[in-house]
């Protein structure tokens, strides 16, 4: 069934030149995307790190969505993995495979589909200090590029260090001596966590900062490619109705919660030395948390959204311990490479403050963990009691705002309304945008996705600028080394469970009201209605 919508809104977006905005409310099933991003000549994508968990599940996945939709057509565009782990093409291909769905919005059928992206990547491997690997990744771009006589007159370069920040000032060394691109633009891709504190982090800017420009640079945080986090400035600031509510005369407590119900799985190795404050709070509940809480910004250029964005980072108070409450869930130390005597947190609750006059007052729960009950990501607004309460509503439970990040990305406004029937009864019940039933034949872009067609366009709207990033640690920063020295010891909490019940009594103190009895539930779909 599809749902009549009115003309959509496209939201000017700074694309590069000549390439129209894309569009994605009207790239339906079947048709050609409105605009293949080939300006700019052949496209070379560079995976380093494409031996790696996150090349395998997010990249790789993220391109051949691109492909699939026409965005980055045979032709236009190759493919190269880079690594140390010797791998053939088809051993990386193989590798990949299993990760790619063709789904419904595949301009040709699955196996096909398929095959023809693979045809796309090619593998290199070597040493991330090797000179010699990097000058072979370069004569294997070069030798696609075809440039010169006949030649396209540009090219574009883009490389994704799907790697652990460790390797990410050598690796940017080597690209910046030997595979820079001469006939066009070349861009990199870093991924969080951005070092491992304020000044590490600022080490690493320093590093990358002496070799590419901020407009090389793309600090990914997947998070910023959600389609819920960006139907934030959206939701906000293209209705009338937030404006008079969205502050602290309404609002009592707002919660940004991340839960996974898995463990770390093998990558204990990587994750024991962040931790869940490193690994998720202070890049991306941190970036949702700006997006709820920032001033409407002068336009929706990525300059000004980002400049709103620091401003709110920069009236974040110190934390207090008092406001603080880690977990590590029980088993984690058997996961390999994490130390019997590990004190890293895989659970976190942070009440943090914004000083500032729309917020002055209102506690923003900033609460994720691994190995939990479930797997979601959402913020809920929870508003302050009614005045004059006639209908005994603080009985019933407080109006809540509340968006789904994932699963089943949703948006509901949890009210209190009569209950239907012959009595003045009143009941809990929801306005709610389900995505799933609202747009049912929009396929939803996946975060990443949307991310590298953003870096491909040049648009820098939805990554992290190097002042956001030094803000960001400098909000976490003390609390982690605290935490890193011991001083701050984490709490046990069974696998599987809500995490340490302390949090709970955190919670509650920070004012947040639960609603007993009321569980929303995303609505079955209704299909042929
Ligand atoms: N995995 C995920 O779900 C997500 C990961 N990230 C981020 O992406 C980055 C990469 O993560 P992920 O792919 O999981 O990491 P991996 O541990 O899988 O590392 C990726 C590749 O880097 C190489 N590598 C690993 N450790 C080292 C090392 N110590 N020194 C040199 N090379 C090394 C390996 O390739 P080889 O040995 O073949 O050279 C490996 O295949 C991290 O910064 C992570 O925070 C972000 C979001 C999600
Ligand atoms: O950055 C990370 O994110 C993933 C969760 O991503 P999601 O899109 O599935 O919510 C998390 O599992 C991983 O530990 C972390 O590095």
């Amino acid at each position: 069934m599809s749902v009549a919508s009115p003309e959509p809104v496209v939201i000017p977006q700074p694309a590069e030149a000549h390439a129209p905005a894309l569009d994605f409310d009207n790239l339906k099933v079947g048709e050609k995307s409105p605009a293949k991003v080939n300006q700019g000549g052949f496209l070379s994508v560079v995976v380093l790190g494409a031996s790696g968990d996150l090349a395998k599940k997010k990249t790789f996945p993220a391109l051949f969505n691109l492909f699939k939709q026409g965005f980055i057509p045979t032709g236009d565009v190759q493919i190269i993995g880079y690594a140390r782990s010797k791998l053939t093409n088809d051993e990386l291909r193989k590798r990949i495979a299993g990760n790619l769905k063709p789904g419904k919005n595949a301009l040709q059928d699955g196996q096909a589909v398929i095959s023809e992206f693979l045809k796309l990547i090619t593998y290199v491997a070597g040493a991330y200090d090797s000179k010699e690997g990097f000058m072979e990744l370069e004569k294997a771009i070069a030798s696609r590029e075809n440039v010169g006589d006949g030649g396209s007159s540009s090219t574009r370069r883009l490389f994704y260090l799907a790697l652990p920040p460790s390797v990410y000032p050598l690796v940017s060394k080597m690209v910046h001596a030997h595979c820079m691109n001469k006939h066009g633009w070349t861009r990199v891709i870093v991924e969080k966590p951005f070092g491992k504190d304020l000044a590490s982090s600022e080490e690493l800017s320093g590093q990358l900062g002496e070799l590419f420009t901020e407009d090389q640079l793309y600090r990914i945080d997947h998070y910023l490619g959600k389609e819920i986090v960006q139907n934030l400035l959206v939701m906000r600031f293209a209705n009338r109705f937030f404006i008079p509510l969205w502050n602290r005369d309404n609002i009592a407590n707002v919660q940004i919660v991340f839960k996974e119900d898995f463990g770390t799985e093998g990558r204990g190795g990587y994750f024991d030395e962040y931790g869940i404050i490193r690994d998720i709070i202070q890049n991306h509940l941190l970036q949702v948390l700006c997006l709820v809480a920032m001033e409407k910004p002068v336009s929706v250029s990525p300059e000004h959204i980002r400049d709103e964005k620091v401003k709110v980072l920069k009236a974040v108070q110190p934390i207090k311990d008092e406001d603080v409450v880690i977990g590590q869930y029980e088993g984690y130390k058997d996961d390999e490479g994490v130390p019997n005597d590990s004190n890293t947190p895989t659970f976190a609750t942070v009440i943090v403050h914004i000083n500032n006059e729309r917020w002055d007052g209102v506690p923003f729960i900033i609460k994720a963990g691994k190995a939990l009950d479930s797997r979601k990501a959402e913020i809920r607004v929870q508003f302050k009691d009614v005045p004059g309460d006639i209908f005994k509503c603080k009985k019933q439970g407080r109006n809540e705002f509340v968006m789904r990040l994932q699963p089943s990305e949703a948006m509901y406004m949890k009210l209190t309304v009569k209950r239907p029937g012959l009595d003045m009864a009143g009941t809990q019940s929801e306005l709610d945008l389900s995505y799933r039933e609202r747009y049912q034949d929009i396929v939803i872009p996946e975060a990443y996705e949307r991310l590298l067609l953003d870096t491909i366009r040049g648009d820098q709207q939805h990554f992290v600028r190097r002042d956001e990033l030094r803000a960001a640690w400098e909000i976490f920063t003390p609390l982690l080394h605290r935490i890193d020295c011991g001083e701050f010891k984490c709490l046990n909490y069974a696998s599987g469970g809500r995490g340490p019940p302390e949090s709970d009594d955190l919670i509650s103190r920070a004012g947040y009201v639960r609603t007993h009895g009321y569980v929303w539930k995303p609505p079955t779909l209704q299909s042929g209605m």
